[in-house]
């Protein structure tokens, strides 16, 4: 079964003015894949986007916004859910992507993805701020062919369960900027 949740009121007006500045503002390098090789692997067959450094200051405030929503997470969930990985601060140039993955909860994999249970995604930029770059989600085993297209407006969280097929379509025009995190199991 497919099902996501959507929180459009995630981030206020001013809060996500100042996130995107300092995402605007952050360096950063080429985004990795989850590998053995300890901070992962540049595999641009997989996924080409840039990972921005923003700042321990904007990690702990994004902890906190996610622990204030937590409770509407948990009930769409339909049961508790433990820590939160440290969020990742995402940029999409044209040419960019992240071809169909699963974040976790994959029971043939064995790294440390295996503790996610919740994915989500916050959208820092309007749809407006570029082309291409959905958010597509992949319908599961009951409905194989079904696709949706999220356009995710600007403060927005879309979580989806971290087993859930998605990819990011390819950036044709524009910056594309998210941050990705994912809740875990319980008493990991
Ligand atoms: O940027 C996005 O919308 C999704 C990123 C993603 O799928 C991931 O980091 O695993
Ligand atoms: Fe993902």
């Amino acid at each position: 079964m497919l099902d996501w949740l959507r929180i459009g009121d995630f981030l206020d007006a001013a809060t996500l003015e100042h996130w995107r500045r300092v995402v605007r503002d952050a360096e950063g390098g080429a985004a990795t894949i989850m590998s053995a090789q300890p901070g992962g692997r540049v595999a641009p067959q997989m996924r080409r986007s840039t990972r921005l450094t923003p700042g321990a200051g904007i990690e702990q405030a994004v902890l906190a916004r996610i622990e204030a929503r937590r409770g509407d997470i948990e009930t769409w969930h339909g049961a508790a859910l433990g820590a939160c990985e440290p969020p990742q601060f995402l940029r999409y140039d044209p040419g960019d992507y992240f071809v169909a993955h699963q974040d976790g909860n994959t029971p043939l994999v064995h790294d440390a993805s295996r503790h996610r249970r919740v994915s989500f995604v916050i959208a820092l930029s309007d749809p407006a701020d570029y082309a291409g770059g959905a958010l597509v989600l992949h319908g599961g085993r009951d409905e194989p062919n079904r696709r949706e297209m999220l356009t995710p407006s600007a403060g927005t969280l879309v979580a989806f369960r971290a087993e859930t097929t998605h990819e990011v379509a390819i950036v044709t025009h524009g910056k594309r900027y998210t941050i990705a995190s994912w809740l875990l199991a319980p008493g990991v």
